[in-house]
């Protein structure tokens, strides 16, 4: 994995330690992820591994009181950027007085607003919407080449994570379906204003161009489900009668409606339990004995679940488990439900 780490800068004598967290006499709010980047070198170290051409025009979420802003000015054509906070949002306007990029700020909840055109995202975001954000950058068209943002340290690494590896989830794989994700620099707590309580990482997220030919929404279906138990056996998990019915309705509702395939029809797999959020499934191993025995005492002895085990059993997926199972075989195992006509969108 590339990337040194940036080690901890020591707060100038005379400024503003960390235990007040105020800066210019801006009190900063945790609850909005307000960690400023106070290291200077940080800063320039970013800029120069995100790669930014003259020409670009930058997205910046979160730009804060500016410090990242400043460098990216300096380093591409233009800079939009988009803040929730307006005490902030004044601060820059004062900041960059006179300067085109007082115009080009949007006091807005990026998750909320449509985004502009641009090349390139540079960010340090509030930690707590990093999945939907990463989602709302990876739908974003027309395409952009590449972002670099910093995560929560356990956040990067589960996007970046592999097959085998212990932090390889539902997350790594969506990811790394619509995009290359790579790690590029370890930063620690005291690189910011206040210092959070997590470690942190900077990652390079590019598009994949062309996107991959794949209903997202089926494909998302499926994956939530083989990653219910990640360390189960794809065999057990599509034994459960709970996740057997919710795929008989679904499979049924396209059947009556003639659709053969799932992209029009929004049939609700997130009774699976799940908000849409990119946590994690449970390692709990009394919840797993609880659901051997539901599995045992409850399996359905239709034809429908002989369907499905069939479908397993042809791509010899009934002993995998999702933890080691690659992008290609998930897409294979799709490719297979759906040559039978089960869906999952
Ligand atoms: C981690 S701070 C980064 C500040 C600055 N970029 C820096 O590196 O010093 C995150 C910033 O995102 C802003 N923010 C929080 N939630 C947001 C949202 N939903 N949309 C846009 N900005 C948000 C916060 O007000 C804060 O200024």
């Amino acid at each position: 994995m590339a990337g040194g780490k940036i080690r901890k800068e020591k707060t100038p004598r005379g400024s503003i330690g960390s235990s007040n967290h105020y800066q210019g006499g801006i009190q900063f709010h945790k609850s909005k992820g307000q960690h400023i980047l106070k290291n200077p070198l940080l800063v320039d170290s970013i800029v120069q591994k995100a790669g930014i051409n003259s020409t670009d025009i930058i997205l910046e979420i979160g730009p804060g009181t500016g410090n990242l802003t400043k460098k990216l000015l300096e380093a591409g054509k233009s800079v939009i950027a988009v803040e929730l906070d307006p005490r902030m949002v004044l601060e820059l306007q004062r900041r960059f007085q006179g300067t085109p990029f007082s115009n080009r700020l949007k006091a807005s909840d990026v998750l909320k607003c449509d985004l502009p055109y641009f090349d390139i995202c540079v960010a340090n975001i509030p930690y707590q919407i990093s999945s939907p954000l990463t989602f709302k950058l990876l739908n974003h068209k027309p395409s952009f080449r590449c972002a670099i943002i910093m995560f929560q340290r356990e956040f990067a690494m589960r996007l970046v994570a592999q097959p085998s590896d212990s932090l390889y989830c539902r997350l790594s794989v969506n990811t790394q379906l619509l995009a290359r994700v790579s790690h590029l620099l370890k930063v620690g707590k005291n690189n910011f204003r206040p210092p959070p309580k997590v470690d942190s990482s900077v990652v390079r997220i590019e598009p994949r161009k062309p996107p991959p030919v794949v209903n997202f929404k089926e494909w998302d279906g499926l994956v939530r489900i083989c990653f219910t138990r990640k360390n189960k056996t794809l065999g057990s998990i599509f034994r459960q009668k709970r996740i057997l019915s919710i795929m008989e309705k679904n499979y049924k509702t396209l059947q009556a409606l003639g659709v053969p395939q799932a992209a029009d029809v929004a049939v609700d797999m997130a009774v699976l339990g799940d908000s849409g959020e990119m946590e994690e499934e449970s390692e709990d191993e009394d919840e797993d004995m609880d659901m051997d025995m539901e599995m045992e005492d409850g399996e359905t002895k239709s034809d429908f679940k002989e369907k499905v085990l069939g479908v397993l059993k042809e791509g010899e997926f009934e002993l995998k488990r999702s933890s080691k199972l690659a992008q290609e075989d998930f897409m294979h195992l799709l490719s297979l439900f759906n040559k039978v006509g089960i869906h999952f969108s």
